[in-house]
């Protein structure tokens, strides 16, 4: 009788849940380990790179950034739990090119890195910071290294489920799944009424990644920042700058690898090519489509010149708007013209 009611009851676990949860050995094994200071890790730094860091390092800096936030007190995360929850969400992170482990986990950072140097944790209250960085680390959970617009044209499983921000919505899927994966609970001890709160937030921040939404958004606020010109307390009391500040904030930490010293960026640019390139080679062979010109391999020679159109279309205006609101961030606008230079030098090369 018992293995019958076991029976049953293993059935209707989530059989997703099941999968996607770290083993109870690997949080076991994480909680022991020591955990490093900020400062070993360098992880106020905004200059941050993660090129020296093993995979347990990465996961560590994690444990430390919650500690240092005082999620694990304020929210009463068991540490065992976090262990587990940072450890699934790294393990579904697939082994793509670009948007793997180590991107979420860099974007993580430049979160962290960004809240504590201009101090905006005290206008977004610790609920606010808690859904930031839970964000971040899953923004692009499960991401098969193509973007929304294969989706549509290969129309996958999950075009027929979100017909826009294809990909955005899966990740908050896939966050709300392993949130609510047995043993992976960090949420459950806060009220329902923060709970709600936290999801709202967490939505916002992972939908906020599509750059279809941060160019519907980024015009209202760079008009916000001509006459406010900082982050002065009233944006704390408004429910709305708050909330278009945190999708701002994702889009900047989600691109921050163009702020980062050139040999930091280079790198990454060729993930982030070599990805691209991929899916042009997928779309020619399974879609019979000749792939756009950023994911065609033949054109990589246009590759420098293409990265100083991102520059100047997409990266320049959002960092010089943080570097109005918070001098703080100015190095990051001052690198990512540098890094523009860089690009120049070899498009004209070319
Ligand atoms: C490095 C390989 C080439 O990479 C690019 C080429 C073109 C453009 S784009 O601004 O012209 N634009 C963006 C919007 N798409 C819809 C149309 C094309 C952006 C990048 C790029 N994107 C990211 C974000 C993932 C990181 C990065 O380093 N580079
Ligand atoms: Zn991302």
């Amino acid at each position: 009788k018992a293995i019958t009611a076991m029976a049953k009851q293993s059935v209707t676990l989530d059989v997703l849940s099941y999968h996607a949860s770290a083993s109870l050995d690997d949080a076991q094994r994480l909680r022991t380990l020591r955990i490093p200071s900020s400062a070993h890790f360098s992880l106020h730094e905004l200059a941050f790179d993660d090129i020296e860091m093993t995979d347990d390092d990465t996961l560590r800096a994690c444990l430390r950034m919650f500690l240092d936030l005082d999620f694990v007190e304020r929210f009463h995360i068991d540490y065992g739990v976090l262990c587990r929850w940072l450890l699934s969400v790294k393990k579904n992170y697939r082994n793509v090119t670009y948007h793997n482990w180590r991107h979420a986990f860099n974007v993580a950072q430049m979160m962290f890195a960004i809240l504590t140097e201009t101090q905006w944790w005290k206008i977004f209250g610790e609920l606010e910071c808690l859904a930031l960085i839970i964000g971040c680390l899953c923004h692009d959970l499960d991401h098969r290294g193509t973007n929304n617009s294969f989706q549509i044209k290969a129309s996958s499983p999950l075009a027929q489920l979100y017909s826009t921000s294809t990909m955005e919505h899966h990740h908050f899927d896939q966050c709300l799944m392993i949130l609510n994966s047995p043993g992976n609970q960090i949420l459950v001890n806060l009220s329902s009424d923060d709970y709600e709160k936290v999801v709202k937030v967490l939505e916002d921040a992972i939908l906020s990644t599509d750059l279809a939404v941060y160019f519907s958004k980024r015009n209202g606020f760079i008009d916000l920042v001509s006459t406010d010109r900082a982050v002065t307390p009233t944006w704390g009391e408004c429910v709305e700058r708050r909330g278009l500040l945190r999708a701002m904030l994702m889009t900047a930490c989600d691109l921050a690898a163009i702020t980062k010293p050139w040999p930091v960026e280079r790198r990454v640019a060729a993930l982030v090519a070599g990805e691209f390139f991929r899916q042009g080679d997928l779309e020619r062979q399974n879609l019979n489509l000749t792939p756009i010109d950023i994911m065609n391999r033949d054109k990589e020679d246009e590759l420098p010149a293409m990265q100083v159109k991102f520059i100047d279309t997409i990266c320049l205006p959002i960092y010089e708007a943080f570097a109005v609101l918070s001098s703080a961030l100015q190095p990051m606008l001052d690198r990512v013209k540098s890094n523009r230079a860089h690009w120049i030098e070899l498009a004209n090369n070319d």
